[in-house]
């Protein structure tokens, strides 16, 4: 598609790109991070668009279960070919989200990127990153993150699957005792891989040292076929990501060496001697790794799904305004405003906050090379809240922005439910966010019982600042609503950890009080990330060096999610005493006003997401906004128009009409 050539696009998106105030090019630059990652993005996305091996002989939701994961792996298997292949080698981590919507749901491979070659490097010493890292990264061998089990997922103590070692063959023996200890879930492990990181309780000299990772040869690498020993299969249809083969494995005393055990943190020598780590939970470093990659993941997603709505709310009329008047566009009903332009806003709060966690994560990596693991609790309660909020938010967004588009938006050509499958997923895995939030919540808690013992900890410095809680601000400039959002998360921590003493003082177990406490707690968890969010949000906005346009864009927009979000949690701010009932009345009035300022500009602001129509895969967010004419020639292809009386009719509906005959 030409995006100079206006005379191929709906008038209405014609109208609205002229209202553009701001340079969207400059804008681009911000959400991809820099003028060459930018340019990175593009020259990966062309390389892929071009390519015919990416098309699909049909649509995906037409295929049957297993060709569907046939020709997602053929696409994936090719995806991987040509990336190595490229000259100027690449950098995954950095341009994962270049590839975002060219494999469309959930690919067989995308476990042994994220999570399997991540495990080697961080879990393996440099003798077995020798081994396997090689291999893996140049795809000799494939492998997948096998940790849950049929019983247990959340709670990684209770794992069953162990592996015991046996000091007279230098072996460890892995098994799966019960049903319940059956790994389930790791995607890419029923059919495609042939190997993995599998997380198992570690025995050795009669003690069990609690779970670690061990690397695990499943399939023969000449005929694919699954060792003996080793029970592999795929775990059926799931909500989403049904191209994928997440699978389910069992363990009969499966013998491997010694030396597969990853031994960069700890280690059990050739006598059983079990050396410990530095931390004792470095054996999750993995999880924690791939929480910091989903914050950054979800923002993709969402700016998906904010692209699809804002154009089809530009071309879509409806209705009436003005009695009598023609139909307006439905970006016109403020209701509308409401749905679409915070979901916008959204997606910049959580690239920055992702950018600012992957900040920290590579200086607390960078400490602990030097085997200092100070700030990993701090890294840990940051990218488990991270990962819940950007999840939840990223899930919610997209289908408001599905519901935004009425009827169409149910269908799969819009490919809104796809990306909501695709999405919602994240708040189940690498750690369900509940439970994520209460891991925020036991380091809040016990950050705010010491404080004055100095941590090095930024994130939690403010609940030291006891003088805010009687402070309400009559300020309203953006940096006076992050200082509510600090007083409100504050005020919210003090309240469960009075509350949890009280219990405690009462006689109750410190672990009942806990569970007595944990839907406030969870607030508490949300109140803390929701501020760390807003702060980076409102900083780095502030310090941004743009061009005037592109600043009041976001200047606006970060006030917007300031402001929606107070608006959506209210009774904390009133509770609290940082705004007051006529406070929240004017900020909500002032929120209508911002949706007016940046309804004129909300295409402009999606079109500097830059998603090819070929990656957006939408008929109702094409750039050309001939959404119609898309919609039509797309339900043409499905399988029951071939004929105009279809098989069925013969078989039940003639002879039930028939019947009373
Ligand atoms: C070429 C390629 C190269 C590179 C590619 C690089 C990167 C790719 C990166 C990212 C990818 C990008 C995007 C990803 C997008 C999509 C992802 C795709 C696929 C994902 C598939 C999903 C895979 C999975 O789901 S795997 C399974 C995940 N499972 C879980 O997450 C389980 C959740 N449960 C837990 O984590 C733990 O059980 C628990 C934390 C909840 C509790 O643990 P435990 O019981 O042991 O602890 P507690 O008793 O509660 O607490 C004790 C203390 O320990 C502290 N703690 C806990 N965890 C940590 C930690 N990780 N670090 C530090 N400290 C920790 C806790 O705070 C307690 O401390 P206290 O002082 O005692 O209070
Ligand atoms: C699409 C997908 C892909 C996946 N890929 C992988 C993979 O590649 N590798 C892998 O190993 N795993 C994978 N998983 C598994 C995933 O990591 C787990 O499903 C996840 O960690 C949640 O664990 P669970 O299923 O045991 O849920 P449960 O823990 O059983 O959760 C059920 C409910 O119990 C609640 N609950 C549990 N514990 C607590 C608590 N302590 N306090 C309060 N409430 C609690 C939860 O909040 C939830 O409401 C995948 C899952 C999905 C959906």
């Amino acid at each position: 598609m030409d995006k100079n050539n206006e005379r191929e696009c709906n008038e209405d998106l014609i109208r609205e790109r002229r209202k553009c105030n701001f340079n969207i090019e400059e804008l681009t630059n911000i959400v991809d991070g820099g003028k060459a990652r930018t340019a990175r993005r593009r020259e990966i996305q062309r390389l892929l668009i071009n390519d015919p091996e990416f098309l699909d002989e049909i649509p995906q939701d037409y295929m049957s279960h297993e060709d569907r994961y046939s020709n997602e792996l053929r696409k994936s298997a090719h995806l991987m070919q040509k990336l190595a292949d490229q000259e100027s080698g690449h950098d995954i981590h950095q341009d994962i989200g270049a590839l975002t919507g060219i494999l469309k749901d959930g690919n067989p491979l995308m476990v042994h990127l994220s999570m399997f070659i991540p495990a080697i490097l961080g879990q393996a010493n440099s003798e077995q990153q020798e081994k396997w890292l090689g291999r893996s990264l140049r795809n000799e061998i494939i492998g997948t993150y096998a940790q849950t089990e049929l019983g247990h997922g959340t709670f990684v103590r209770g794992l069953e699957t162990r592996a015991t070692y046996d000091p007279t063959v230098e072996e460890f023996v892995l098994h799966t005792p019960t049903i319940t200890a059956t790994k389930w879930w790791p995607g890419g492990l029923g059919k495609t891989c042939n190997y993995c990181v599998v997380m198992a309780q570690l025995y050795t000299q009669g003690r069990c040292y609690g779970p670690h990772p061990f690397i695990v040869q499943l399939r023969d690498e000449e005929t694919h076929r699954s060792l003996p020993g080793i029970t592999l299969g795929e775990i059926g249809p799931r909500l989403g990501l049904n191209s994928n083969d997440n699978g389910f494995l069992k363990f009969e005393n499966h013998r491997i060496p010694r030396t597969n055990m990853l031994m960069k943190h700890s280690q059990v020598l050739k006598d059983g001697t079990y050396v410990k780590p530095l931390h004792n939970k470095l054996s999750y470093g993995t999880m924690m790794l791939v929480r910091v990659g989903i914050v950054g993941a979800c923002s993709r997603s969402l700016q998906y799904a904010v692209t699809i709505a804002t154009r089809y709310s530009a071309v879509r009329h409806q209705s009436e305004i003005v009695p009598g008047q023609p139909e307006p566009q439905i970006l016109d009903y403020q209701t509308q405003q409401y749905k679409v332009i915070p979901q916008i806003a959204s997606v910049f709060a959580l690239i920055f906050s992702a950018r600012s966690l992957s900040k920290i994560q590579s200086s607390v990596t960078a400490k602990l090379k030097d085997g200092n693991t100070d700030l990993l609790p701090e890294l840990h309660s940051l990218s488990s809240g991270l990962k819940a909020l950007s999840s939840s938010d990223a899930s919610w967004g997209v289908e408001v922005c599905r519901l935004a588009c009425g009827g169409h938006g149910y269908l799969a050509s819009s490919n809104l439910p796809r990306t909501y499958t695709g999405t919602t997923c994240a708040i189940t895995y690498e750690g369900e966010n509940t439970v994520l939030l209460l891991q925020v919540a036991r380091y809040l808690i016990k950050s705010y019982r010491s404080i004055g013992k100095e941590t090095g900890a930024s994130s939690v410095s403010y609940l030291a600042d006891q003088t805010s809680l009687a402070s309400s601000s009559s300020s309203f400039s953006n940096k006076a609503l992050v200082q509510a959002f600090k007083l409100s998360a504050l005020s919210l921590v003090a309240e469960a950890e009075a509350r949890l003493q009280k219990l405690c003082d009462m006689g109750q177990e410190f672990y009942h009080a806990w569970n007595y406490c944990s839907v406030l707690l969870l607030k508490c968890a949300e109140a803390h990330t929701r501020y760390y969010i807003c702060e980076k949000y409102e900083q780095t906005v502030d310090s941004l060096k743009a061009s005037e346009g592109v600043k009041n864009v976001l200047q606006s927009l970060c006030r917007l999610y300031l402001i929606y979000h107070i608006t959506l949690t209210h009774g904390d701010f009133l509770k609290c005493g940082a705004l007051t009932p006529r406070n929240i009345a004017v900020l909500e009035g002032e929120m209508c006003d911002l949706l007016a300022v940046l309804r004129p500009q909300a295409v402009s602001i999606v079109d500097a997401f830059d998603i090819p129509d070929e990656l957006l895969g939408s008929t109702l967010g094409c750039w050309d906004g001939n959404v119609y004419q898309r919609l039509y020639d797309e339900a043409l292809k499905s399988p029951l128009n071939k004929t105009d009386v279809p098989d069925a009719y013969y078989k039940y509906l003639l002879p039930l009409m028939k019947s009373s005959l």
